[in-house]
């Protein structure tokens, strides 16, 4: 029997099963991940943030010596970045005493991110460049389709705004489609959004490899990029997620979000 010590964690209630293996032992087969997401036979969580020295991985190739947030999603997936993670993988090397201040660098899949732990335990974390494309792209639920903007934040997202009323009965327990089916081939993280004021959203998202979650740090950002675009409205963009509420910010096209992130309790699982 294997035993397995973990850490539980949320980002306005995007969940993660943080498991310490600074010299690379573990064996992170899409099996070992998807038992441990399972919300009845496992500990249940969206992903997995495995907190291994970036020196462990093959194709890292900066400062061996920074924490890698090596994220997987709930179904064994690898995705690029996840932004509620990151918070949760720093509040974790905080409470660790993995780091030293409470400014730092994270190395992730989509290159080294930077870290500012701030009030009221709330964490800024800079996801860095976003890119809005104008490939014309499609997305339906239900029968029902809506135009969307394919925005890039280190992964891929499909933003479509819907009204009010469409938010609140959208069946998301069914996968949203997309087309063209050549626009995502790697899939997408889709969300629809409502513009509740001026710089205010209510978000909805379903994610890839996971369904649909609580919350979407990549995701709110997208949005937050989107409506920037559309609306020229220029400043923080506070967004209402079903598991709580996070701000984005811009300096040119590089997006800063920020939020809470809570570590829950330790354990041990045995396979
Ligand atoms: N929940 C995350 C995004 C996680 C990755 C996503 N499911 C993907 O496959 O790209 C976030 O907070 O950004």
């Amino acid at each position: 029997m294997r035993r397995y010590s973990f850490h539980k964690g949320h980002g306005t209630e995007n969940d993660f099963i943080i498991l310490d293996d600074s010299y690379g032992l573990h064996d992170m087969q899409p099996e070992l991940i998807s038992h441990l997401c399972d919300r009845h036979a496992g500990v249940g969580a969206d992903g997995v943030l495995r907190v291994i020295r970036a020196g462990q991985i093959g194709c890292w190739d900066g400062d061996p010596q920074l924490w890698f947030m090596d994220y997987y999603n709930a179904d064994g997936s690898i995705a690029e970045m996840c932004g509620n993670g990151l918070r949760v993988f720093a509040r974790h090397l905080i409470n660790e005493q993995l780091v030293t201040s409470g400014s730092f660098d994270v190395a992730t899949r989509a290159g080294v991110k930077h870290v500012e732990i701030g009030h009221q335990g709330l964490i800024s974390v800079g996801l860095g460049r976003v890119t809005l494309l104008d490939d014309p792209v499609r997305v339906s639920v239900d029968g029902r389709t809506w135009d969307a903007r394919k925005v890039d934040v280190g992964n891929p997202h499909a933003v479509a705004f819907v009204d009010d009323d469409v938010l609140d009965d959208l069946p998301l327990y069914t996968a949203p489609t997309w087309g063209p089916a050549s626009a995502f081939p790697d899939g997408v993280n889709v969300e629809f959004v409502h513009v509740d004021g001026p710089g205010r959203l209510d978000m909805r998202v379903f994610e890839r490899g996971v369904g649909e979650t609580r919350s979407c740090g990549t995701g709110v950002v997208a949005s937050a990029a989107a409506y920037r675009a559309a609306s020229g409205h220029d400043g923080t963009v506070r967004v209402h997620v079903p598991g709580g509420d996070l701000e984005v910010t811009f300096d040119g096209d590089e997006a800063t979000l920020t939020g809470p992130a809570v570590i829950i309790g330790r354990g041990e699982l045995w396979l």
